[in-house]
């Protein structure tokens, strides 16, 4: 073992323990590179009904021929189910479907392709969708591809199309969400996954959507026999995919509006043609609700299906769950009625005034009848929920007719639900330890466990604020209030709704605008601090995310500009799926990504990174070898992956897109790498979701931020369990506890009634102990005592991150992104630990209840209800 005394001080972030397990590392067998690059380190293959016969014996065709190509031959009509082919191929609907438009359109011919390498080409692809994604997997990649068949038969764009357009059309609507992990962008930046580094958080998924679909052409071979078409072929792919970034919707959106208005499109040139292609991806990656009803409605509920799996991944991570991903306080009506209105239908409306053929209008008319059939679910969910409210409501508190009005669109999700705040925000002061709320605050936009120390704007329930922001998007005026545009007031009616769609444009644009400017800025301070998530949280050369102790110190002298030994050019790689739970992170956090061949790692799709060109150089030399089935993308044994990483944009390439003037300063900036962000990052602090034993207890306790559970060395026996705030020291609470979720670390013993009897044991004295000292996180804030009236709002009212607010019963379900409000002390040496509970008076329920934030356990609140 290497004591820390004699580790130079250019190493010395590393902890005792971490000297330890990184010596034990050093004495492990590497596993073997396979230069796999993925999302995940296993993929469940998709289980075809007939396997078990067909593997062994070959006895039985998963392909039933004659209905497969029944259902191809009709393919280019809208009402297409992918579902039925996906079923009739034995699964391979992907492949089935593209090597037969490949056929169709004369591909094979015109380029003179081998049909088994494309075969290939889109087998790999279909292997690389997770068949475990309810929604982001091979066929909702099968339904898109057809989608953008039917466009590119429409009169307007067949006719001046060529080959090459069409092949890359069909290669990017096929590999368009490839190795998705079915999680969005802002979980993998908030959980500091590899691609949200490797990107910068920027287009995550979309570059590595097309980077992989680049792997698969080269690892087909059919990347060789396009030799003289590659480079103008990747470009338009990548384009494409990249143009699928729904951040980016309000960008296209705008230009295609005014390019139908000012009727400047004309596609005998190739820019415009490309422009159109764009859009008619986008609009056949969600094209979902424009289908039919019977699959519409099929997708709709798969989607959200992935929706709501990703809020239990966040609840699990107690980080705060997305609020279209929160089952507990959204419905699949409310989604879709919300997603169709300002996401779907703003699109295809031009999409029908640019087409304005048979095609179009029947598009039309299904979002309208798909539509109304959500909007209806949508009103009756609300109907019992009114009703079972009032049923239960006190007789005397009559619910107003601004009550009412504000429930009829409370939780429908509105634009800012789908289309994430630009990236740059998210890099702002993103703390959720903040300081005291307000009671207007915590009525206004209070939702879940964002603290509701937010300020308000000036108009009434105006959206600024949603979960998962910064907390001050703009810099206060001198009146301390934000200088961000109202977005949204829910005082509306219905004919205040066009109003409505053009102030969520404008921000939509606004949107965009930040976003694509962001990277123009110099950083403050203030950006540089990177976002919550929990790797950002962990010390930088933290033992979890070493792969060996060689690997630890390259990493270390790329992170920290050191020279330890040869540079070192691999990432780590952690696991995406299933999140590991913090305590037990750093078992996940072992595969590495391959980086070998990244002489230097550009990202697309948004500007904004600093990085510098130096970088990159650090990232050189030897690979950590790990086992990661799946696409090849950046290997070694990929013979262009240098050019692949550095897409040759000749100036002729660069044309093809040189109307987005965004995608070209992606161009530029390509050679900037992402490990500057890493070493720039402050240090003082520690990061959460680490494994609470490998913290020193000093550095856990005074470094402790945000939501992850905090770790105390402090032996105690799960016996002397401390009843309420009475065993509480002032101390313990004031200093350990920080942070806006539970810090359940170990087991929890204690069941509700031991909660409820510890609630009454509290003294008053303890809980103003308590109260006396610096309060961060989720545990009560001192708030002034509520009058009655402002204690019912509390309890009952529903506050979404739209600021939309109704009394909804409902909502007194759990809230809380975590456990109760309990302290685990784990031991060193054993496993019991013991709980503080932060509890109060009886008599002091009121305060309680108005200081109930996102992870207070929902028991304790209906505990404080009922002593009301
Ligand atoms: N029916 C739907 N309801 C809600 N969101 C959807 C629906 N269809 C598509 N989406 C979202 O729109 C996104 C478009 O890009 P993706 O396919 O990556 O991911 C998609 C989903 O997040
Ligand atoms: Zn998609």
């Amino acid at each position: 073992m290497v004591a820390p005394v004699e580790v130079p001080a250019a190493q010395r972030r590393f902890s005792a323990e971490d000297w330890v397990l990184l010596d034990a590392m050093g004495s492990m067998p590497l596993p073997t590179c396979t230069g796999r690059f993925l999302t995940m380190h296993k993929r469940r293959r998709k289980k075809l009904t007939t396997r078990s016969l067909n593997q062994d014996h070959a006895i039985l065709d998963d392909i039933f021929h004659g209905q497969v190509q029944h259902i191809l031959n009709k393919c280019g009509l809208w009402g297409f189910n992918a579902f039925t082919l996906e079923t009739v191929t034995g699964g391979r609907s992907l492949p089935v479907l593209c090597v037969h438009l490949f056929h169709w359109y004369g591909l094979l011919d015109h380029f003179q392709l081998d049909v088994v390498r494309v075969w290939k080409l889109f087998s790999l692809i279909e292997e690389g969708y997770h068949s475990t994604n309810p929604y982001h997997n091979s066929i909702h990649a099968t339904d898109v591809t057809q989608a953008m068949h039917c466009f590119l038969q429409e009169r307007k764009i067949r006719q001046h199309l060529q080959p090459l357009e069409i092949m890359a059309a069909l290669i990017g609507a096929v590999a368009h969400d490839l190795d998705h992990p079915g999680v969005n962008q802002h979980f993998l930046i908030s959980t500091a996954n590899h691609l949200a580094i490797l990107y910068d958080n920027m287009s995550v998924l979309e570059n590595h959507h097309w980077r992989s679909a680049i792997g698969c052409l080269l690892e087909s071979g059919l990347a060789q026999q396009l030799t003289p078409y590659r480079n103008e072929l990747e470009t338009q792919i990548r384009s494409l995919i990249l143009a699928t970034d729904i951040n980016r919707q309000q960008e296209f959106l705008v230009k295609f509006k005014k390019h139908i208005d000012d009727d400047t499109l004309d596609l005998r040139n190739h820019e415009d043609r490309h422009f159109i292609l764009q859009i008619a991806l986008k609009c056949a990656d969600i094209s979902n609700p424009t289908r039919p009803w019977d699959i519409s409605h099929k997708w709709s509920l798969k989607v959200c299906d992935e929706f709501f799996r990703q809020g239990e991944f966040e609840r699990q991570l107690n980080l705060p769950v997305t609020s279209i991903c929160d089952q507990q306080s959204t419905s699949v009506a409310k989604i879709q009625s919300g997603f169709f209105r300002f996401v779907v239908t703003p699109l295809y409306s031009e999409w029908h005034r640019f087409l304005s053929s048979s095609l179009s209008r029947h598009m039309m008319n299904l979002l309208d009848i798909n539509r109304k059939k959500w909007e209806a679910q949508e009103a009756a969910e609300q109907a019992e929920e009114t009703h079972t409210e009032l049923s239960d409501a006190e007789p005397e508190r009559d619910i107003s007719e601004e009550d009412e009005l504000s429930k009829a669109v409370s939780d429908t999700p509105t634009i800012i639900d789908f289309i994430p705040p630009p990236t740059s925000m998210l890099k702002e002061n993103r703390r959720q330890s903040l300081a005291v709320p307000t009671v207007e605050s915590a009525l206004g936009v209070r939702r879940h466990s964002v603290p509701v120390n937010m300020e308000q704007p000036p108009i009434s329930r105006t959206i600024y604020r949603r979960e998962s922001l910064p907390n001050h998007r703009n810099t206060p005026t001198p009146s301390g209030r934000s200088t961000v545009s109202p977005v949204l007031t829910d005082s509306r009616t219905s004919s205040d709704h066009l109003r409505e769609e053009d102030e969520l444009m404008r921000f939509g644009s606004q949107s965009s605008i930040l976003s694509s400017s962001s990277g123009g800025h110099p950083k403050s301070s203030d950006d540089q601090e990177r976002p919550l998530s929990a790797e950002n949280l962990l010390p930088e050369p933290n033992i979890a995310s070493m792969t060996s102790s060689i690997a630890a110190g390259r990493l270390s002298s790329v992170l920290h500009g050191t020279s330890v030994g040869p540079p070192c050019k691999a990432l780590t790689r952690q696991q995406t799926f299933p999140p590991p739970q913090p305590y037990v992170r750093v078992r996940y956090m072992s595969a590495t990504v391959e980086m070998s061949t990244c002489k230097e790692t550009p990202h697309e799709g948004e500007s904004g990174s600093s990085s510098s060109h130096s970088s990159h150089e650090n990232i050189s030399s030897a690979v950590p070898q790990y086992s990661i089935p799946s696409i090849a993308v950046l290997s070694p044994n990929n013979s262009r992956a240098s050019e692949l990483l550095v897409p040759d944009i000749s100036p002729s390439n660069r044309s093809t897109i040189s109307n987005n003037k965004r995608e070209q300063e992606n161009c530029d900036k390509e050679k900037a790498s992402k490990i500057p962000k890493l070493a720039e990052s402050d240090q003082t602090f520690e990061k959460e979701n680490v494994d609470p034993r490998m913290l020193a207890t000093s550095n856990s306790l005074t470094r402790r931020r945000a939501s992850a559970p905090v770790s105390f060395s402090t032996v105690t026996s799960v016996d002397t369990i401390h009843p309420a705030g009475g065993a509480l020291r002032a101390t313990d609470v004031t200093s350990l506890r920080r942070g806006s979720v539970p810090v359940e670390i170990a087991r929890q013993r204690m069941d509700l009634e031991n909660r409820i009897e510890s609630i009454n044991t509290v003294s008053s004295s303890d809980t103003n102990n308590y109260h006396d000292h610096p309060r961060r996180g989720s545990a009560p804030t001192d708030l002034p005592p509520l009058k009655s009236n402002e204690r019912q709002n509390l309890l009952t009212r529903h506050v979404s991150l739209n600021g939309k607010s109704s009394r909804r019963k409902k909502q007194l379900r759990r809230r809380s992104s975590g456990g109760p409000e309990t302290v685990c002390l784990p031991e060193t040496s054993s496993e019991s630990c013991s709980r503080l509970l932060l509890l109060r008076q009886p008599e002091n329920s009121d305060v309680l209840l108005a200081r109930r934030r996102g992870s207070l356990p929902i028991e304790v609140l209906t505990v404080g209800h009922s002593v009301c």
